[in-house]
């Protein structure tokens, strides 16, 4: 277990470039199994989950060139889907969400696809019915080894067009029934997809690999199924989470940070966000600057009058992958705010540690949870901690890098799943961080 020891209270400064977005890469890195064309792919972080992903594809039968900083080239012209069926693969594909997409690809290609219980955070229930029960609309069966945890599909006849309704707009589910239903014979529509723009970039590129899918941005996609896909190249965006990750470092830190080319168009409500919190968020060209907080932030509040409240939503509204950073931030914000994780019950809970380093928020239930900010009058102590998500992890750490005193953060390899040298770029711009292995 990593762990990192960070000197808090000092004030940073300078530029970052976000790194490529995780959630969209792994969305993308298993699309490349769908033709036996060459895929060239840019802008690929380089972080634990997408490099497992990455070893997966290889131990497919991938071959993956590396052939820059970020960028790599896919070609899954011999596969040995044996693998699918080996130990190794069982421990493997259950190490990281993002392995769950290789079910769809490979159905719509090969007709069957196989995966063991996926990883990720442990942030609550995190159900597959949406994914599953759109290949067994797509025509496949499916099955389910309770003792062993793994899942199933298969259509040796291929896959039909059909028409369904989701049961909620769940991300990675939206992505892998899209990628089985590009390759199925016929029509098909998928109403209540989810459509962020990393399932948005999805489309762009299955369509530039000669897949038919309208509606793209919408939550009704139409797709005309195809015999073959090709080869493409794609670039992958920047890392929205990141971006809001930095917006946050830098308010709690009362740093002036310049976030370089964030691509504002894909960005959504985010910005909006974090000026309800009362965070100047600049927009200079594509770039994002925060001024200096030199007294501090105030939290606005409802043209009635009542208390803020921010929660997530599937996009267009909030991401809930960025309410523990903002939880974080409302800890020295000016006034109260109610946080509001609906869809995921256990990922409040890290609050205890802010609690600990004398944060003053009351945890009302699994979801919800009231901040009165400090207004800097206080500042944080420092603590030891561990990181018990991705997200909680990152906010931790921002929390250790305002606070007073030196904070240990054990088990980082949580923010290393997400956050590409994070301790080397925090000392880019200042920040006093050790990483000891
Ligand atoms: C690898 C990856 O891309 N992971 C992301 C993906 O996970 P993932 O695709 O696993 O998440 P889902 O979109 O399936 O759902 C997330 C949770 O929200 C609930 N839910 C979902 C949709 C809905 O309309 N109502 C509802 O309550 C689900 O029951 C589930 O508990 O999307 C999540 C939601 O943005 C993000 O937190 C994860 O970072
Ligand atoms: C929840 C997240 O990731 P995953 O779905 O990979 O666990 C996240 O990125 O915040």
């Amino acid at each position: 277990m990593a762990t990192f020891q960070i000197e808090g209270g000092h004030q940073l400064k300078g530029e970052i470039r976000p790194q490529g977005a995780k959630n969209e890469a792994l969305q993308i890195l298993c699309a490349v199994l769908m033709t036996d064309e060459k895929v060239y792919i840019d802008n690929i972080p380089n972080i634990r989950d997408v490099n497992k992903l990455i070893e997966i594809l290889s131990n497919l039968g991938v071959k993956i060139q590396k052939l820059g900083q970020g960028s790599f080239s896919f070609k899954s012209d011999a596969l040995y889907l044996d693998y699918l069926e080996s130990e190794k693969f069982k421990e493997e594909g259950s190490s990281l969400r993002g392995s769950i997409m290789i079910v769809g690809a490979l159905l719509g290609r090969f007709g069957k696809g196989y995966i063991p219980r996926p990883g990720g955070d442990k942030i609550g229930r995190r159900r597959l019915d949406t994914h599953f029960g759109g290949f067994i609309k797509l025509g496949a069966k499916f099955r389910y080894n309770k003792e062993e945890r793994f899942y199933g599909v298969e259509a040796p006849n291929g896959l039909k067009g059909v028409d369904m309704l989701l049961e909620e707009a769940s991300v990675t589910g939206t992505a892998n029934i899209l990628m089985a239903a590009v390759l199925a014979k016929g029509k098909t529509s998928i109403y209540n997809a989810a459509c962020e723009p990393y399932i948005q970039q999805l489309c762009k590129m299955l369509n530039s690999m000669g897949a038919k899918i309208k509606g793209i941005g919408s939550n009704l996609l139409h797709i005309e199924g195809v015999e073959k896909l090709s080869g493409c190249k794609h670039t992958v965006l920047p890392d929205m989470i990141e971006i809001g990750s930095w917006i946050g470092l830098a308010a709690m830190t009362k740093s002036e940070l310049t976030i370089k080319d964030v691509s504002w168009k894909d960005l959504g409500i985010i910005p909006e966000t974090f000026r309800k919190l009362g965070i100047t968020v600049e927009k200079v060209g594509d770039d994002i600057h925060i001024p200096e907080h030199k007294s501090g932030y105030e939290v606005t509040s409802f043209i009635d009058g009542s208390i803020m409240n921010i929660s997530d939503a599937p996009w267009p509204g909030f991401t809930p992958d960025l309410l523990s950073i903002i939880l974080v931030v409302a800890t020295q914000a000016r006034g109260s705010v109610l946080i509001h994780q609906k869809m995921f019950e256990s990922r409040l809970f890290f609050v205890d540690k802010l609690i600990d380093m004398g944060a003053k928020i009351i945890l009302c239930d699994p979801h919800r949870a009231t901040v009165i900010g400090h207004d800097f009058e206080s500042q944080l102590k420092a603590t030891t901690m561990s990181s018990p998500d991705i997200r909680a992890g990152i906010s931790l750490l921002i929390a250790a890098l305002s606070a007073k005193g030196v904070s240990t953060i054990h088990n980082i390899e949580q923010i290393d799943r997400g956050y590409e040298d994070i301790d080397g770029r925090l000392r880019a711009i200042g920040a006093k961080i050790t990483r000891f292995d």
